[in-house]
């Protein structure tokens, strides 16, 4: 409706302009410049009955009466023009916060393997970047459907006044514009080139300053900085060659408006015998209409060359559409966290990253289960599919085959979203927002209270180091918490995992970067809550988990808790188990307080058992 009541608006300023133009006739009339005759106001339709009722006015008003409609017209235009400009900011801006809202939404309610998928520096871009073109075309494109308006409007008032000269006229502007398309093409390459180049600079600057410390170390600031000046000469070609092509366009559309005029005002005078106040008319018309072609032309072209960025806008959106995670978003849907009651299982599960055929499995057949209220570790070498485990068992990721289960029923749609509600995860690599401590934890729990944030800060052994900051739970932890040290960063995601009071917490390597103290402070943390909640550990080795010298073991290829091998019949079961895993892919899962272990190997029949 905005648009139409903008369109609307956009034909009144022509007219307003045309009657404007229009009422130069019965002006010159009047100081006799134009004659009344056939060559004057005669030949213009309304300007000679304009100028008879004006004469009828009393000498000294007639000139003010004509100023003074002269000067209504172009104040009721202008106010008009006002409106339209305001209203056309608001229909640009509405129209871009629609996109960017619906592009945002549409990446958030995305599953996680097509963030897995696909280069973050791409959405930064194209949120940034691809979004600001689009918006300039937007604009140019309301600027466009004005210019068109008014446009059709003159070349109305130019046909009523003279159909001929203006036949003429649009002939001509015709044959330039089927000229002209070309242009139009040419600047669709360059924008699909300005994307191209705009998208590499995007990347490359977001992978240089997350590599800024690998950069600075190892004296590589060299090559980047050839990198950079490559792709920045590049972007300066392609942005020449686009001014360019509109310098061009803009030259020839003068050089042909000049050479139009000539022509027009030769075929007007010797050929067709126009009278002096038409030919006047439209002399004024074209020459304020050219300018108008002109800028219908140029903001094609303009409008052309973000066609790719709006395409890839789409396009994103669209794939988004296709990974979309069901139940994200919906109405009435409502989240509510999961309580697990007897544990997670998983039954006969395979993943693989790669949609391929030919890809490998991360993880093949796999069975297991993690029991409600107690510990489990995962345990396995660098890429023995820890991770990739985990993010099945929180239903961020779904199994090519087989299923997870909570308490029995298969994880799937609403129950997967209400899953991840109830689970706190601790990623390897802890993240902070760059913000105060405070607000890192408010972030997953904005009612907490001071004193819940205290309690969780102690458990995950930070309240020293937090109160013995000079701003305390006020300080501003840097970019991604640089101002902290990696154990310090670590401590404080898992108060803020904590804080969250969830029914399902994981620990991905959640206490690699702390030193033996703090890890046996947290570990003694975590055995308070067993019994509350079910914990999931995952560790590159058994050593990571707290009391495996002190508590069972269990796993092919181990000692018993003393470190010694068992001898008797269970060392023959021992030897036999580890020979039989010699040479496998394997990953152990523990559970420290429950009788649970499980072995299986990438090749091998996955096997689920129980020890004890
Ligand atoms: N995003 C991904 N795309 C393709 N393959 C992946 C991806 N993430 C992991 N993999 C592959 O899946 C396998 C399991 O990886 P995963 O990260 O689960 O191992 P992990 O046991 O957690 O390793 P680490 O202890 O080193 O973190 C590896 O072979 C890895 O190369």
């Amino acid at each position: 409706m905005r648009l139409y009541a903008q369109l609307a608006a956009m034909v009144a300023l022509g007219l307003f302009d045309g009657i404007g133009i229009y009422m130069l006739a019965p002006m010159l009339g009047l100081l006799g410049l134009l004659g009344d005759g056939a060559g004057g106001t005669g030949s213009l339709p309304f300007a000679g009955e304009a100028l008879a009722m004006l004469r009828e006015l009393p000498a000294n008003l007639a000139l003010p009466v004509l100023l003074a409609a002269y000067v209504l017209i172009v104040t009721l235009q202008s106010l008009l023009q006002r409106a339209q400009s305001i209203r056309g900011t608001r229909l640009q801006q509405g129209f871009i916060r629609h996109l960017r809202l619906s592009l945002y939404a549409s990446l958030m309610r995305s599953d996680w393997i097509f963030f897995l998928r696909r280069r973050r520096s791409d959405f930064h871009h194209l949120l940034t970047s691809e979004l600001a073109r689009v918006s300039q075309a937007t604009y140019l494109f309301l600027q466009l459907a004005s210019s068109v308006a008014f446009t059709v409007i003159q070349i109305g008032i130019a046909f009523w006044l003279s159909a001929k000269l203006t036949a003429v006229v649009l002939a001509s502007g015709a044959a330039i514009a089927i000229f002209m398309r070309r242009k139009i093409r040419r600047a669709k390459e360059v924008g699909n080139r300005t994307s191209e180049l705009s998208q590499q600079y995007y990347a490359g600057l977001t992978d240089h300053f997350n590599g800024i410390k690998d950069i600075k170390s190892n004296r590589l600031e060299d090559s980047y900085l050839d990198w950079f000046r490559g792709l920045t000469g590049r972007m300066e070609a392609n942005f020449i060659a686009f001014a360019r092509l509109q310098a061009t366009t803009s030259s020839l559309y003068k050089i042909s408006s000049a050479a139009l005029i000539a022509l027009f005002v030769y075929l007007a005078v010797e050929t067709l015998h126009v009278g002096a106040g038409e030919l006047l008319l439209i002399v004024v018309l074209f020459a304020r209409l050219w300018p108008r072609f002109a800028q219908i032309q140029s903001n094609a072209e303009q409008i052309g060359s973000a066609i790719p960025a709006f395409r890839s806008l789409r396009e994103l959106e669209r794939e988004c559409a296709v990974a979309r995670e069901s139940g994200a978003g919906d109405a009435g849907v409502r989240a509510e966290g999961l309580d697990v009651k007897t544990g997670i299982e998983c039954r006969h599960v395979y993943f693989k990253y790669d949609g391929d055929a030919s890809a490998d499995y991360a993880l093949r057949d796999v069975c297991l289960r993690i029991p409600s209220g107690k510990m489990t570790a995962i345990v396995g070498k660098s890429g023995a599919g820890k991770s990739t485990l985990v993010d099945l068992l929180m239903g961020l990721l779904e199994p090519e085959r087989g299923s997870v289960l909570i308490d029995g029923l298969p994880v799937t749609g609403e129950r997967r979203l209400a899953l991840r509600h109830a689970v706190s995860y601790v990623a390897q690599e802890p993240f902070l927002f760059h913000e105060s401590i405070r607000d890192n934890l408010l972030a997953v729990r904005p009612e907490a209270s001071e004193t819940e944030l205290w309690e969780a800060l102690r458990f995950s052994a930070s309240e020293d180091f937090v109160r013995r900051l000079p701003e305390g739970l006020d300080t501003v932890v840097g970019d991604r918490g640089v101002r902290l040290s990696g154990g310090e960063r670590q401590r404080l995601v898992l108060a803020r995992a904590i804080l969250r009071k969830p029914s399902i917490l994981v620990l991905d390597e959640a206490t690699s970067a702390l030193d033996t103290e703090n890890e046996a402070r947290i570990q003694e943390a975590i055995d308070r809550l067993k019994g509350k909640m079910t914990i999931v550990v995952i560790a590159h080795r058994l050593s990571t988990i707290r009391g495996s010298g002190s508590s069972r073991r269990h796993g092919a290829g181990r000692g018993d808790r003393s470190g010694r091998r068992p001898s008797g019949r269970a060392g023959r079961t021992f030897r036999r188990r580890r020979r039989r895993m010699a040479g496998r892919r394997q990953i152990n899962a523990t559970a420290r307080a429950g009788p649970l272990a499980v072995n299986y190997g990438r090749d091998s029949h996955a096997s689920e058992r129980y020890i004890r």
